[in-house]
């Protein structure tokens, strides 16, 4: 794929226009390798034949000319005869209309169980998911056989309800296929995405989950339908199939094996044609989970999966004393205190974090990775994984605290109030959704509009974002575009909903250079446009220098340095940002001299290792005996913003080797 590299783009390659979603077209492809259209053409062909058997066979099933007893095939009979000379093939053929309906009809029923159990397994975590876990574990702990015996025992011959009753028993093994997968798929971005887009759970199970376990299920049928066909068959074949003298192929086949030694043929015709029907439906399994079934791609290091815990004032921690952010001139619009963030089994991931964001300003979180950026910013919209929760702290939106709202009223905010760009874009847009129904799906639920006015919403926002061909781009899947311009679709999303405040987590990191610059001029842009508020969580201090007001400098889970960009910037009062910024390669070139990338030695301790004292003294260049003790922070020595570090002052005092340079360059981009 191409990119341009204007502040417009255009398609990348000129695809098909698409109107089949994805995953038919790769069923259809499935199906066409020899294996599927063996198992196709069989399948159609035993089905075709068995349901119109009396309209096409000379013989009823039961008629007996016992004057061709055991005969072998003929022009009469073209399979043969049977002991008491019923036509072999009629028989055959009229038995495989009830054994197909009846097996199909078992594994309807496991699927109907399977699949919604496995939905609200996946989407409502570990609780509900261990429940179903142990109920299933029992059901599967007892032989399929005796279970099946026993029903027999009970409910006799009656074929259909023996089916729906085995259904019911494998469901419990079909429950455990697809809940693997549909965890996986919950985990996806774009899962989260759907989430931030105000869909409730069942309506990102069915919309967004559902659609990916197509080809399991799929797969799954033909398996439970050859099972059902083999269990049927055996239970026929010691006499509990139909009653005689209907035809079942069990019963066809007992009678055979009488008569092994002096008509063997007569074996062969049922015996052939379960074991092909078997084979059709395996070979359509095998088909389906070939090559072209790609397991679905987990985003990368963190699940997303939009669920967190209630953080009432009853379960918070105290958060001791939390000192309040950098003031700024106008009121905050996002004002977060004291936000603790952790895991289930009680270990701290994010500690103490305050800042503020004043309406219309833009708050850069940085740090290196496993500094607990993401954390804080999924905890602004109720989005923590699985497990992790906010446990202490507020998290103040317009006068209201996110952290204590329930579900559903977070629902009512995400979206429309705060909307959510992720990192990997591609991974934010449901593959299988033509980009036209995503963003037009969500400007009619975000904005409650009739579908023909969020197609023209979608068209307009489209061109807001800097695509030009938006009409194309509107019919085109998510693989079918680049890498900047699925960004571009996921701004547009994410201003669906006309959201005041944009949290935005490496939105660059994943596209190329020229394409990351297009991306922030057109987020600067927007900003600018729409009066926004925004927390951009970013690696980079020249994204920081670009496009933020303000800065808050994450370190192991706490806020070291926090002030306006350019201060912070030009003039860091904590040893953490100085080697951030001696370690930044944008700045090396831009107009001042050239020095040496300065890498920072060690790495970030791991939430378990965190220190009781300065968390970065191990890897302080200034550290003294004085840094052993718990550091608050404190107003920076130039009097805007405040920074963790005992030594802020001396350090303020002492500008080193390499900053110099480094800060002209950032300077360059900060003016
Ligand atoms: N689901 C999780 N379960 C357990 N620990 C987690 C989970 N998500 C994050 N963490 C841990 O929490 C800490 C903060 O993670 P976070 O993803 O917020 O860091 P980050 O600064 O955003 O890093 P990156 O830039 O790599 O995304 C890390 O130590 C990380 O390992």
């Amino acid at each position: 794929m191409t990119t341009r590299n204007d502040s417009t783009v255009a398609i990348a390659t000129a695809p098909p226009r698409t109107v089949r979603p994805s995953r038919l077209r790769a069923i259809r492809r499935s199906l066409s390798t020899p294996g599927g259209i063996f198992g196709i053409s069989w399948l159609l062909l035993i089905v075709v034949a068995s349901f119109t058997a009396p309209l096409w066979s000379p013989y009823g099933p039961n008629e007996q000319t016992g004057s061709v007893a055991l005969a072998g095939p003929s022009a009469a009979h073209w399979l043969g005869t049977d002991d008491l000379g019923r036509d072999v093939l009629t028989r055959i053929f009229t038995a495989g209309a009830d054994a197909i309906a009846t097996s199909a009809l078992g594994a309807a029923v496991a699927l109907a169980v399977a699949i919604p159990l496995a939905l609200w397994a996946a989407s409502r975590g570990r609780g509900t998911e261990t429940v179903i876990n142990r109920v299933t574990e029992i059901a599967m702990s007892i032989p399929v056989i005796i279970i099946m015996l026993t029903v027999v025992g009970i409910v006799g011959t009656n074929l259909p309800l023996i089916m729906v009753i085995l259904g019911l028993v494998i469901s419990t093994g079909m429950y455990r296929v697809l809940l693997g997968q549909a965890k996986s798929l919950q985990s996806q971005l774009y899962v989260d995405a759907a989430f931030v887009d105000g869909l409730t759970a069942p309506r990102v199970s069915g919309r967004h989950v559902l659609p990916g376990l197509t080809t399991t299920i799929m797969v799954q049928f033909a398996l439970v339908f050859s099972i059902g066909l083999m269990i049927q068959t055996g239970l026929a074949f010691i006499g509990f199939g139909p009653p005689v003298p209907a035809p079942s192929w069990g019963g066809m086949i007992q009678n055979a094996s009488t008569h092994i030694y002096d008509a063997p043929w007569l074996m062969v015709p049922t015996g052939v044609v379960l074991i092909l029907t078997v084979f059709a439906a395996n070979s359509i399994g095998d088909a389906l989970s070939g090559p072209r079934e790609k397991a679905p791609v987990r985003s990368n290091t963190r699940s997303l999966r939009a669920r967190r815990a209630a953080a009432s004032a009853g379960n918070t921690e105290p958060t001791g004393s939390s000192p309040v952010a950098a003031p700024s001139a106008t009121e905050p619009a996002l004002s977060v205190q004291g936000l603790h963030v952790g895991l289930d089994d009680g270990t701290t991931l994010v500690s103490d974090v305050s800042f503020a964001v004043s309406a219309g300003r833009v708050l850069g979180l940085v740090g290196e990775s496993g500094c607990g950026k993401t954390l804080t910013s999924l905890s602004l919209i109720g989005l923590l994984p699985t497990s992790v929760a906010t446990t202490a702290g507020s998290i103040l939106w317009n006068g209201r605290d996110i952290a204590a709202l329930s579900e559903q009223e977070l629902f009512r905010v995400r979206g429309r109030e705060i909307a959510f760009i992720a990192q990997e874009p591609m991974r934010a847009l449901d593959p299988m959704f033509s980009i036209g129904s995503q963003l037009t799906g969500a400007v009619q639920r975000l904005r409650s509009v009739p579908k023909r006015e969020a197609g023209a919403i979608a068209t307009a926002l489209l061109e807001q974002v800097g695509i030009v061909d938006a009409a194309r781009v509107l019919t085109s899947y998510p693989h079918e575009i680049s890498g900047g311009m699925a960004q571009r679709v996921a701004i547009a999303i994410a201003l669906a909903g006309r959201p005041r405040l944009l949290i935005a987590d490496e939105p660059t990191t994943s596209l190329d250079v020229t394409v990351q610059a297009e991306i922030l001029s057109l987020l600067r842009q927007i900003i600018a446009e729409e009066g926004m508020t925004m927390v951009m969580v970013t690696h980079d201090l020249g994204v920081v220098a670009d496009i933020c007001d303000d800065v808050a400098v994450m370190y192991a889970g706490q806020i070291v340095e926090t002030g306006a960009v350019r201060s912070v910037l030009l003039e860091p009062a904590h040893p953490y940002t100085k080697a951030l910024l001696g370690a930044d390669p944008h700045a090396t070139g831009a107009g001042g001299p050239k020095r040496r990338l300065v890498s920072i030695p060690g790495q970030v301790p791991a939430p378990r290792d965190w220190p009781s004292s300065c968390r970065f003294a191990q890897r302080c260049d200034f550290a003294t005996a004085a840094c052993s003790g718990s550091v608050p922070l404190t107003p920076r020595p130039s009097g805007a913003g405040l920074s963790r570090c005992i030594r802020a002052e001396e350090l303020f005092a002492r500008p080193t080797s390499s900053l110099p340079a480094h800060a002209a360059a950032l300077k360059e981009q900060v003016d």
